[in-house]
């Protein structure tokens, strides 16, 4: 797994007693990146999802090139008031803060099967929280797919039992 290298470690952000996982550099180096996105790709194809849910901001840049590998779907959650559409809200907390997720109400995830990928699984509620969102659109969420898990965190045992959840790396 030659793409750890690159994962960058930087104590006290964005808050004093966090060690934060800047996985940036790895995009910044293409085979690392491309070993990631194969890593990827190879267990979430089988759970043969119709679409990928993904939270901003990080979660974005590793989800759209996903989608495009498996030719399926994207349905992009943001941060409040950015959505001009009607949309669907969730309140959630992570490790270093609290937030809201919202996505389109109008997305087209009825009946389909969503696979939800994010850079680091730390508590796990931003993932909660963006499979809540695809439960109050009628998806099925059948997968949860990271980079990195923090297992100290437990973020693992938020997340429906019934979905395959998998990271690349745990620490
Ligand atoms: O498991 P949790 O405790 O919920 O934490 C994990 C989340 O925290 C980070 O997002 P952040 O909100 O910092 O957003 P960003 O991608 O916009 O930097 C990370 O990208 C995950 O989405
Ligand atoms: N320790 C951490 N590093 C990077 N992203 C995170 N999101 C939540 N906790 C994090």
């Amino acid at each position: 797994m030659e793409w750890t290298k690159w994962l960058r470690e930087i104590p006290d952000f964005p808050q004093p007693g966090i060690l934060f996982r800047d996985v940036l550099p790895i995009m910044a180096h293409n085979d690392a990146w491309q070993e990631v996105l194969d890593g990827l790709e190879q267990r979430i194809k089988p759970l043969a999802p119709d679409a990928i849910m993904a939270p901003e901001a990080r979660g974005f840049l590793i989800a759209a090139p996903l989608a495009d590998r498996l030719k399926i779907g994207l349905v992009p959650v943001r941060k409040p008031g950015k959505l001009p559409a009607p949309i669907l809200s969730e309140t959630y907390s992570l490790e270093y803060g609290e937030n809201q997720l919202e996505v389109e109400r109008d997305s087209n995830l009825a009946g389909k099967r969503v696979v939800i990928v994010d850079d680091v699984l730390a508590t796990g509620g931003t993932v909660a929280a963006t499979s809540r969102l695809a439960s109050r659109l009628s998806a099925t969420v059948v997968g949860f797919a990271f980079l990195i898990e923090l297992a100290s965190l437990g973020g693992r045992s938020r997340l429906d039992a019934n979905a395959l959840v998998t990271s690349l790396l745990t620490l």
